[in-house]
């Protein structure tokens, strides 16, 4: 009888015990290439790596020549085919741009986007890109681009610089970068100041939100979908997390929105003289359109958001990775600071002439190029195509496309590919040495190119021309710098610095 219970109990917990260990050994082996397990497929390793999920699949693509299938556990219907390939690339956004539109699984993981530009395809998609760039073309948005941007910086940065310098503090500088970019955009979009960019480091909850949100995207993208589907309806973990930070980012946009329709009301019946400002340009042009869902108020609210999110950590993210970079290779930053000093001529920060600014301009191209703030974009064919790599893709497989991989291969960008070089981009002549986007995907490629790219820019070398010309800046050593778990490649723990005054390190 004994015997009979030993056989019954004992033995299968052997088994298990015997297949944990198998499991065990097997993950931690060595090897580049994750095992594809049944049932699991190659889930196990990939969810142990997802830590480190951007240098895992680019560990992966670099050994198997740039393209890879991984293997679905049975729970996910759709295969994964990554790819670094810049003629994939070429052909998923340029050449077959209309094969591979959003779908409706990307739709369902960035529901909280709603109709926005990033979330549509057709006749939706078309009117926000049409109307988007329209705006940001104006001459007077490039205008009240800059009047926003030095205004901030002289006195919400600058201040906040001085005090840390004077205290001789530690800042977080990706705080601060996300603080400009957040003040700047909703300077820009509602024409209202969150002045999250004070001495105090005030808690600004959209803007705590905004992360949360994203974090918890990129978690949908590696789970299979009925896993965060159920952790959905539980209310449970990062499910939990988006869902009152939805709640938080509607409550901020729909306020400012109601804000700004009363004093669109007022400017048409007459009694406020017109200047040109984004946030009534944008009620003015998106009048009467409503998207999917018929209510105006709520696609109105959708376009923002969208704004938000593709402004923001983006352009915080560069500035921070440049910073990181720059404190590894101090001869770059000697370069820049010489580059500001021969176009200033002694004369204020303020005079400076953003299209002469070469050579920084190179070195914000090496950090989109190592760390790209959209590390990778998902896609799925409406019909069955062969990919120049020759892999047969059909509506059951999700195509990875690797901007942050691209980035990292030798076989685009030479042996030296880990270096950070801004010469890459400057040309013999000394303008700047324009690379293709399929091989330089950072600002996406295709009809669906960044429209904010200009904007990046101004934002970016003003804020790194400001703070390189007055600060020497010290990155505190021994601190652990590594990407976020999130669809925006920030830093996972921040960037600790000191500043230090360029006259006083002189003195
Ligand atoms: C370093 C900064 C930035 C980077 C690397 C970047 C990158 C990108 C990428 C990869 C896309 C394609 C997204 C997709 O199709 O899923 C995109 C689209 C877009 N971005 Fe940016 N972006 C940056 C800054 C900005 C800023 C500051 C704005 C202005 C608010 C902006 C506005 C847009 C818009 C409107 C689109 C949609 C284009 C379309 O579909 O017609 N971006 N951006």
């Amino acid at each position: 009888m004994a015997f009979l219970l030993n056989l019954i109990f004992v033995f299968p917990l052997l088994i298990f015990i015997y297949f944990l260990t198998v499991l065990y050994v097997s993950l931690n082996k060595n090897n580049i290439i994750p095992t594809n397990w049944p049932i699991f497929g190659m889930l196990p390793k990939t969810l142990m790596n997802s830590h480190r999920i951007y240098d895992y699949i680019t560990e992966i693509l670099a050994f198997s020549g740039g393209t890879f299938q991984f293997k679905s556990s049975v729970f996910q219907k759709t295969s994964k085919f990554c790819t670094a390939n810049p003629l994939d690339v070429h052909h998923i956004l340029s050449k077959n741009f209309s094969n591979y539109p959003r779908g409706n699984a990307f739709r369902e993981i960035f529901d909280i986007l709603g109709d926005g530009f990033s979330n549509t395809d057709g006749d939706i998609w078309q009117f926000h890109h049409n109307t988007i760039m329209s705006l940001f073309k104006s001459p007077s948005f490039h205008t009240l681009l800059e009047e926003t941007i030095w205004n901030k910086v002289e006195k919400g940065l600058m201040p906040v610089l001085e005090y840390v310098s004077k205290q001789e503090v530690e800042i977080d500088l990706q705080d601060i970068f996300q603080r400009f970019a957040f003040d700047t955009i909703c300077l820009l979009l509602f024409d209202s100041d969150p002045k999250s960019m004070s001495r105090d480091f005030p808690c600004i909850p959209c803007e705590k939100a905004l992360s949360e949100i994203e974090e918890a995207i990129l978690h949908r993208y590696i789970l299979p979908p009925r896993f965060w589907k159920i952790q959905n309806v539980l209310g449970m973990g990062h499910e939990k997390k988006l869902s009152n930070a939805w709640e938080t980012v509607d409550e901020f946009i729909y306020k400012c929105l109601a804000e700004k329709r009363k004093e669109f009301s007022k400017l048409n019946s007459g009694t406020e003289e017109e200047e040109f400002r984004l946030s009534t340009a944008f009620l003015r042009s998106y009048k009467g359109q409503s998207g999917s869902s018929g209510d105006q108020n709520k696609f109105l609210r959708d376009t923002l958001l969208n704004l938000l999110v593709a402004g923001r950590d983006t352009n915080s993210s560069t500035l921070s990775w440049l910073f990181y970079l720059l404190s590894k290779n101090p001869m770059v930053v000697n370069k820049i600071f010489e580059e500001l000093q021969t176009q200033l001529k002694g004369k204020d920060i303020h005079a400076i002439e953003l299209n002469k600014l070469v050579y920084l301009h190179g070195a914000l191209c090496e950090s989109l190029r190592l760390f790209p703030p959209v590390p990778f974009q998902i896609k799925t064919p409406s019909q069955p195509d062969v990919l120049p790599s020759g892999q047969r893709v059909d509506h059951n497989t999700s195509i990875i496309l690797s901007f942050y991989s691209m980035g990292r291969m030798k076989s685009i960008w030479g042996e030296d590919c880990m270096e950070f070089k801004p010469e890459r981009w400057i040309s013999v002549g000394g303008g700047i040495n324009h690379q293709p986007s399929y091989k330089f995907p950072a600002f996406n490629a295709g009809p669906r190119t960044c429209l904010g790219k200009h904007m990046s820019f101004t934002q970016m070398k003003i804020v790194a021309a400001t703070i390189i010309y007055h600060y020497h800046v010290d990155i505190v050593e021994g601190q652990l710098v590594f990407p976020s778990d999130s669809i925006i490649l920030k830093m996972k723990n921040g960037l600790r610095a000191r500043l230090t005054k360029r006259s006083e390190v002189k003195a």
